[in-house]
């Protein structure tokens, strides 16, 4: 008889699988290499920035008391008595009308408050005249304007994208420490499974699951470990499962977990005595997405229908492996965007369409069944649209999870 499955809602199940993430150790890796990993420190400020009150333009420093009182018919005359260009810094203690002849990003000397621009000036050969007063700080860009220092300007838990590369560099982290990676497992289970380089011969179909997953893990920063096909052999598949859940933190399989004969991914949890979070999501596609845990070892039962497979990543693989590498931001980012075509199905179960979003308005990608290829290929975004529900207009605002975004959120919206 059909084992009847009972659905959980969406965020339900997300819930119960990030509850089961145990915190990954932490390593130290040279900067160049930090890009794209969990910070596992603070950046906390060792000194401020800038360093020293700096000109922010290619020009003159003055002091701006002298010049008050500067118009067009009173211009004010300024000597130069020094010349500096960043990296250097002036002997030069300025008074009265003595200026440096400065270049940005060098240190304003001793006594000078403000920066004439060349543009601002009419120079001859040892002075310059100004037409304005200048107002004390006016072009000056002061020590500890950007960071104080000690200030913890990123907590642990970002991931370290280009900015936050540039803040390790500015404070001299010629090391970082960030999270370990988990080490992953893909297994593609389906006797009708082909490797990529094979020829069609009837019935069978190229594994294009195990690949994508690869392509997922890659955008996260994480490599992963290959365990290629197996047939729909309970005893076969049984072993395959058993080693690399031993060998891995979080194995993922993509088919066999539906009500087919051979589906026996449901029969190897048992076997492996694992503690099945739930077996049937209320979503399509991936509603027979199935989580276990065995050991403290994640094994995520990702349908074999690659629409579905692609979504159950996105939706639970992603937050689980985020939260063990101590990740504050752990969701998809989730936006607010108008549809751009009528949607008519009626969506019994919450339902994530691959979609194109353009900044404003979003549209399906294309064919969306569960089995879909092509539309994975041509989305960049997933619209959800709530259960229960049926009838979406153009027009009408629908929420959309954005797909390959660095930054993730904090909060699971939906
Ligand atoms: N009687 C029922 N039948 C089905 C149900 C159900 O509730 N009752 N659920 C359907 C839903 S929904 C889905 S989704 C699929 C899920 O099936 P499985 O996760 O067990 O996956 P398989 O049966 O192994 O394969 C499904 C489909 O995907 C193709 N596939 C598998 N692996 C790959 C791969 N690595 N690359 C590309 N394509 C792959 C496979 O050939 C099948 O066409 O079950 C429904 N049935
Ligand atoms: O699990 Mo299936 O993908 O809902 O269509
Ligand atoms: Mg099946």
């Amino acid at each position: 008889m059909v084992e009847h499955r009972k659905p959980i809602p969406v965020s339900e199940a997300v819930q119960k699988v990030i509850d089961q993430a145990h915190l990954l150790e932490t390593e130290t890796v040279p900067l160049e290499q930090s890009y794209n990993r969990i910070l596992a420190e603070p950046i906390v400020a060792g000194h401020p920035v800038p360093p020293f009150d700096r000109s922010p333009y290619d020009g003159f420093a003055i002091i701006s008391k002298h010049s008050s009182g500067a118009s067009g018919d009173n211009r004010i005359r300024f000597d130069i008595v020094d010349h500096i260009g960043a990296g250097a810094v002036s002997e030069k203690t300025l008074s009265g009308n003595q200026s440096v002849r400065i270049m940005t990003g060098a240190p304003l000397p001793e006594n000078a408050d403000a920066v004439v621009m060349f543009e601002q000036t009419v120079e001859s050969d040892g002075f310059f005249t100004i037409r304005k007063p200048f107002k004390p700080l006016e072009n000056v860009s002061l020590q500890g304007e950007d960071v104080e220092q000690g200030e913890t300007v990123i907590e642990s838990g970002n991931l370290i994208h280009p900015g936050i590369v540039a803040l390790l560099a500015t404070f001299g982290y010629a090391t970082v420490r960030v999270a370990k990676h988990p080490v992953v497992g893909i297994l593609s289970t389906g006797t009708e499974l082909l490797d990529v380089s094979e020829p069609l011969v009837p019935g069978k179909i190229r594994n294009s699951n195990g690949p994508m997953i690869a392509a997922q893990l890659a955008r996260m920063g994480i490599p992963c470990k290959t365990y290629g096909l197996s047939v729909d052999n309970l005893d076969e598949s049984f072993d395959i499962v058993k080693r690399a859940a031993e060998e891995t933190d979080c194995l993922i399989t993509t088919g066999g977990v539906s009500v087919g004969d051979f589906d026996f991914l449901p029969a190897i949890y048992e076997r492996l005595g694992a503690n099945v979070l739930f077996n049937k999501v209320a979503m399509r596609p991936g509603s027979v997405t199935t989580v276990a845990v065995a050991d403290g070892k994640y094994l995520f039962g990702l349908s074999g229908n690659p629409s579905a497979c692609f979504t159950g990543f996105e939706l639970f693989v992603r937050p689980a492996l985020l939260k063990m590498m101590g990740a504050e931001k752990l969701y998809l980012p989730h936006t607010k965007a108008i549809l751009f075509e009528d949607f008519d199905k009626a969506n019994p179960f919450t339902r994530f369409i691959r979609a194109v979003y353009d900044g404003h308005n979003v549209k399906p990608a294309g064919f969306n069944k569960s089995n879909a290829v092509a539309s994975i290929a041509k989305g960049n975004s997933l619209i959800v649209l709530p259960g229960g529900t049926r009838g979406f207009k153009k027009g009408d605002a629908v929420d959309v999870l954005l797909l390959g975004v660095e930054e993730g959120s904090a909060e699971w919206e939906l």
